[in-house]
This record gives C-alpha cells, sequence and structure tokens, in this order.
C-alpha cells in the first residue's frame, strides 16, 4: 500500500512586501519531494476563522516563472498571484500556497515547447496532448496536507478553476465559497484564456464575444472521438503500394519557403500548423515503420506515435552511426521500442545499456562517410515485415536518402514564412553524381496555413 503523505514544515521567516508583510514557510513533504511554499498572513488557523465569522481566505498558485518572475503576458499568473497577495494582505489574515507544479506539472521545458507549439496555432490543450502529456497533471494532495497542517480545513478559495476545488474537497478540504480571480485579457493572452474557459471549464467571463467566432477554426484538433473531420487527401489516405526488393519510402518533412527545416542544426523548430500536424500523423498510421535521424532524437526527443488521430503507431526506426541515443528518450519509454540502427563504430557498453532500456540495437555496415548503409537497413527492415517506411528527418537522414535515390514518395508540408536557417538538403549534387531527383505528377492543397506538396520522386 502507498505511504500515507506527511508533510513538514521546514522553516519561516518574515517577508515584508510593498502590500504587507508575509511569513514564508517552506514545506517538505514524502511525495514529490518538491519544495512547496507557504506565505501566512495572520492567525490562519479554523479557530481564528470560527471566531472571525468567515472561513479563511486562501490562493493555491501552481508555479509559472514566466508569468510570476518574468511577467510574461502569455498568461494571467503574475496578475493573479500579486492580486492574491493583496487581498490576503487587505483581509490581514490568509493563506497563498505556492506549489512547484511548473507548466501545470509537466515542468518549464516541456511548457516552452509548448508554447512553441501555440506559436504554430495548437491551443494549450493541444499543446499538452501534442507533447505527450495530459492537459494537466496537477493533483492536490500535498496542498491539502500543508493546509491541514496549517490548521486550516475551511477556506474560501481565490481561482478560476473548478478542478482545483475538486482537488481539494476530494482531499478532506471543505471550500466554503470560491472568490473569482479574473484579470483583465489582452492581446497576448486572449486565446490562451478563451481556450481555458471552452477546454477547461474555467470560469471566466470572457468580454470579447468576437474572440469566440475568432477562435472557432481552432476546432479541437486532438479530440480523436469523433470522425476524422479533416478528410485526408485521397492520394495519401491509401496505405503505401507494395514494392519489390525494399520498403515502400515515404519522405515527409515540414520546411519553410526557404527549405528551412529548423532555425539552427539541433534546434527544435515547429513549422507547420495543427491541419499539416495531423497530416502526418495519419501518414504515420498507414506506415510500418517510422525513421527519423539521432540528430532529430537529441534535438526534439520525440515520440513518433499517432496522437493527433486514431490509428497504429508505425515502429521506430532511428539511424545513429555512433549510438549517440540518450538515456533519456521518450522512444524508450514508449509503446513500441525504437530499433537503433548503427555501425561497427559504436560502443558496445552503451549498446548493452540501450538494450537493457528496451531498445534493439541492429549492426550494419557503414558506407565510406561513416553513416549506416541505407541499402542494408532497407533490407533488414523488409526482412522484419515493413513494407512501408515514413523518412520524417532531420536534414542528415533527408539528404542521405536523397543522395542514395532511396525515396518513392514526397510529402512535403511548406510554411508561409522565411526562416534563413537549416536547409532540408544539403550537397545532394555532389553526392550523388548530379542526376537530381524529380517530383512526378505534383499535387498540392492548402492545409490551414500550409500548403502541401506531393508527389512521386523518380530520378531520369
Ligand atoms: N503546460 C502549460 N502550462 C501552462 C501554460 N500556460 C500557463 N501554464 C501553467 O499553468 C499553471 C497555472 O494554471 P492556470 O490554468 O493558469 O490556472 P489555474 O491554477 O488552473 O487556475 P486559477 O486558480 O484560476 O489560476 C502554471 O503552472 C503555469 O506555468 C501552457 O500554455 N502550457
Ligand atoms: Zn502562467
Amino acid at each position: 500500500m502507498a505511504e500515507p503523505i506527511s508533510v513538514h514544515k521546514m522553516s519561516g521567516a518574515r517577508i515584508p512586501t510593498d502590500v504587507g508583510e508575509f511569513t514564508l514557510c517552506l514545506y517538505h513533504n514524502n511525495l514529490d519531494g518538491k519544495e512547496h511554499l507557504a506565505l501566512l498572513v495572520g492567525d490562519v488557523g479554523d479557530a481564528a476563522s470560527l471566531r472571525d465569522g468567515a472561513p479563511l481566505l486562501v490562493r493555491v498558485h501552481s508555479e509559472c516563472f514566466t508569468g510570476d518572475v518574468l511577467g510574461s503576458l502569455r498568461c494571467d499568473c503574475g496578475p493573479q498571484l500579486a492580486a492574491a497577495l493583496r487581498l490576503v494582505a487587505a483581509e490581514g489574515r490568509g493563506v497563498i500556497l505556492y506549489l512547484r507544479q511548473e507548466g501545470r506539472g509537466i515542468g518549464l521545458l516541456e511548457k516552452l515547447r509548448a508554447y512553441n507549439l501555440q506559436d504554430v496555432g495548437y491551443d494549450t490543450v493541444d499543446a499538452n496532448l501534442l507533447l505527450g502529456h495530459q492537459p494537466d497533471l496537477r493533483d492536490y494532495r500535498v496542498a491539502a496536507e500543508i493546509l491541514k497542517d496549517l490548521g486550516i480545513t475551511s477556506l474560501r478559495l481565490m481561482t478560476n478553476n473548478p478542478d482545483k476545488i475538486a482537488g481539494l474537497e476530494r482531499h478532506g478540504l471543505h471550500v466554503a465559497e470560491r472568490v473569482p480571480l479574473q484579470m483583465t485579457a489582452h492581446a497576448e493572452n486572449a486565446h490562451y484564456l478563451d481556450t481555458k474557459a471552452r477546454r477547461m471549464r474555467h470560469l471566466l467571463q470572457l468580454e470579447n464575444p468576437g474572440l469566440n467566432g475568432s477562435t472557432a477554426h481552432h476546432h479541437p484538433v486532438l479530440d480523436t472521438t469523433g470522425d476524422d473531420r479533416s478528410a485526408l487527401m485521397p492520394e495519401l489516405s491509401a496505405a503505401p503500394p507494395p514494392r519489390p526488393g525494399r520498403p515502400y519510402i515515404t519522405l515527409s518533412y515540414a520546411q519553410s519557403l526557404d527549405g528551412s527545416i529548423a532555425a539552427r542544426r539541433g534546434e527544435q523548430t515547429f513549422i507547420s500548423g495543427p491541419e499539416a500536424g495531423r497530416l502526418t500523423h495519419q501518414l504515420r498510421a498507414r506506415h510500418d515503420a517510422i525513421l527519423v535521424g539521432i540528430g532529430t532524437v537529441l534535438a526534439d526527443d520525440p515520440q513518433l506515435t499517432v496522437r493527433l488521430v486514431r490509428g497504429p503507431d508505425p515502429q521506430p526506426v532511428i539511424v545513429d552511426s555512433r549510438l549517440r541515443f540518450p538515456p533519456w528518450a521518450k522512444l524508450l519509454r514508449g509503446e513500441r521500442r525504437p530499433w537503433i540502427a548503427t555501425t561497427d563504430a559504436a560502443d558496445p557498453a552503451r549498446q548493452a545499456a540501450l538494450e537493457a532500456a528496451g531498445a534493439r540495437v541492429i549492426r550494419l555496415p557503414a558506407v565510406p562517410n561513416g553513416m549506416v548503409d541505407l541499402t542494408a537497413l532497407l533490407a533488414y527492415l523488409a526482412r522484419r515485415h515493413m513494407r512501408s517506411v515514413m523518412v520524417e528527418g532531420g536534414a542528415t537522414v533527408i539528404s542521405n536518402f536523397l543522395a542514395a535515390h532511396l525515396a518513392d514518395r514526397l510529402v512535403l508540408t511548406i510554411a508561409p514564412m522565411i526562416l534563413g536557417g537549416l536547409n532540408a538538403v544539403a550537397d545532394l549534387g555532389r553526392l550523388n553524381g548530379r542526376v537530381m531527383p524529380r517530383l512526378v505528377r505534383p499535387q498540392y492543397q492548402t492545409l490551414g496555413k500550409d500548403v502541401i506538396l506531393f508527389g512521386d520522386l523518380v530520378w531520369e
């Protein structure tokens, strides 16, 4: 049975501020090992509340470095925290819990990734889902224990989030009243607040009725419960045709107008919008395997699964000639364990560690530049009944497949931006003896703000 939660007040100190004086207490707990904080004003126990005739005013605030410290305009956290401090100080009694639940529990790194997804059109809920997280990872067990430790069982809670109220009540607290804590919306956070109201049931009175109209196209793209709403282009919806000798290869990636796939090598850059993201997942579901290079694993820590639509996950295959595959990769925690194609240059100890973590390491011959021999890899995949492979990137892998004349079809997402960054294709002329691949029977379609260009590749 799980150990009961215990919290322990480590130390407290007087913190004078512009709005009043607080006692800041640091709590230890045995559940998440984080340093949660409590800011106290006055006598906070239930007994004092009874005397006063009103339950204590409490804010349970989730850490937001960007909003609380930097004053980021992307959210409303900073002003909420400031308002809560003011209200508690004005009452002369109250508590602000500062919970170390950055990014609704996903942490700052993943929140920054989620912000980049939001900058290309995903909303805050879909961005979490796309990164493989629940929309909200928080629970309020430790918060409830800290409040009980302070002698509080009944309170007035400053929040707009009904889940927060339910979360505290589930752990034995009585929320006698909700005190709204709504801040003014502005251009930078209006869509975020609108999403919180629509998709996370936050109790917000949004003033701008036009906003709902303007966000109507942001339908929940990850709502996979219904039918596919954006029908896949018919040419792409069938499983790729069988091909003698090796798996059928679809090269599929997103680039800017100038052919960049990232701002810089090694830097994750979100280029395409949610509609094209959905197409990518639909394509993944129609291939037996999905292949990326180690650079993509190191830069993006991808899962390579099908999440934006319903469908089977392809087998992840990583090309990693020197076996740099990191032990922290999300791919090692997925349902389909990754196959890592490497060469004799790989360190046997690393191979053993990755195999112990569930990966399959495949040693293959190298070509003169030290890279994995792709023809040998494809023969290996064909023997394992992989009839189709979707190659997603990055630049080295795309270039190597093109240089080896190993691609049957190109599905290119072109985003309407100029990035001036890392080019998708490098040095191809020199590598392949100047026989250029050509796209035949090309077709295109706009999808959201992006253009999808696709067709068959031939070298003639
Ligand atoms: N994952 C993720 N977290 C975010 C994003 N924007 C803000 N956050 C985090 O959300 C948390 C605050 O949650 P909110 O939804 O703003 O508010 P709440 O705490 O649920 O509800 P209130 O009590 O009404 O403030 C903080 O931990 C922020 O870091 C985002 O786009 N993605
Ligand atoms: Zn915030």
